[in-house]
């Protein structure tokens, strides 16, 4: 039997994430490939011409799995029924202006797209916030949507956790798909924690540590920390603009995996809602470990915390309480 189609909804869609992750998901890479879908597309009347050329390619690319497009500037007409939103839309920092100016911008967009969502959104929709900052916009869209359960409220880590198996790959010269279960603690932001005291690659003689196949205590509690914290800015420098495809792709892992599930043996990194697992602050939005089934997440219970990972949990975690401050601040 078809499946029953499935709304969508990408903000900022006519930015260079939105043109990554659109064909994506009509293709199937976010839901799977007997998975019909109608994109909800929102952005402001500024890029609305943009925005329109963007739903003309989607025509023009004739996807058998996209069934209806809807772009619009109206945040209702757009939250209206969707049953997953991917919140790419956001102010980006300009040249001259403070971190609290973008926070202040970013922190109104949040409060009234929460408030649209709750009112029009499907129930049980699930939601993942990309845009910067990311852990505090989803914890803003939270706080006002009171009505949609915080564990249907995410945010993007799923990218950095990539590139750390990214780098692990390259380091050992192996694929990617045989490397697992890296964690990215904490904020997406240069204080994250990528740990890979848990990891594991598959090799012909079975399952075996990162750390021991490494056997570079040194870089892994260095460089490969700062490379993967800094890997955003270092594609900024190289581009010239922020990461997209990588974004984009990595969005549609955290939205397939979450609805999906993960792999047996297999965990993730999702931002969510603390409740206080590892010490972690509850009332944060932090990037845990989880694995999924039947469309929820779960928390990774019990990994043993050395002294070193303690540290760099609790720096990441200071710095998103002082965000939440912040973001409480513009609010007053
Ligand atoms: N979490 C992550 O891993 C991750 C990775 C890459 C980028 N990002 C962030 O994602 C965001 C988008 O990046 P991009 O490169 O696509 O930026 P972009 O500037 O190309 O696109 C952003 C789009 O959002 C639109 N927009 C602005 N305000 C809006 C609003 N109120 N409602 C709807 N749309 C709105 C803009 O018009 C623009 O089209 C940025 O904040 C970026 O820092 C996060
Ligand atoms: O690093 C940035 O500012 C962009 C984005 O969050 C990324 O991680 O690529």
């Amino acid at each position: 039997m078809a499946k029953e189609t499935v709304r969508v909804l990408v903000t900022g869609a006519a930015g260079q994430i939105g043109y990554a992750l659109v064909p994506m998901i009509a293709r199937g890479v976010m839901l799977g490939p007997d998975q019909p879908v109608i994109l909800h597309m929102l952005d402001i009347p500024p890029a609305a011409e943009a925005l329109n050329g963007v739903k003309m390619e989607l025509v023009d690319a004739a996807f058998p799995l996209l069934k209806g497009v809807v772009a619009t500037t109206d945040v209702v007409e757009a939250c209206t029924g969707v049953n997953i939103a991917v919140m790419v839309g956001g102010f980006p920092r300009k040249e001259g202006m403070e971190r609290k100016d973008v926070m202040s911008k970013n922190v109104s967009i949040y409060r009234s797209q929460a408030s649209a969502l709750e009112k029009h959104a499907a129930a049980n929709c699930k939601v993942l916030v990309v845009a910067n900052p990311a852990n505090t916009n989803a914890l803003i869209l939270k706080e006002f949507a009171p009505s949609i359960p915080e564990k249907n409220i995410t945010c993007l880590t799923r990218l950095d956790h990539n590139r750390a198996l990214g780098q692990i790959s390259e380091r050992l010269n192996v694929q990617v798909s045989d490397v697992k279960n890296v964690i990215i603690w904490g904020n997406h932001s240069s204080t994250q924690y990528p740990d890979v005291n848990h990891a594991t690659v598959k090799t012909p003689s079975g399952e075996k540590s990162v750390r021991e196949l490494i056997k570079d205590d040194e870089w892994l509690n260095a460089e490969f920390i700062t490379t993967v914290q800094q890997r955003g800015a270092a594609i900024i420098k190289a581009r010239k603009l922020s990461s997209a495809l990588s974004a984009a792709s990595s969005a549609c892992d955290h939205i397939r995996d979450w609805v999906l599930g993960t792999p047996e043996g297999t965990w993730v990194s999702m931002g969510v809602y603390s409740d206080g697992s590892y010490n972690v602050p509850a009332g944060l939005i932090y990037s845990f470990p989880v694995t999924c089934q039947n469309g929820e997440w779960k928390i990774v219970q019990g990994l043993h915390i050395d002294e070193f990972s303690r540290k760099k949990l609790d720096l990441t975690a200071d710095e998103l309480s002082e965000e939440k401050a912040l973001a409480y601040s513009c609010l007053s």
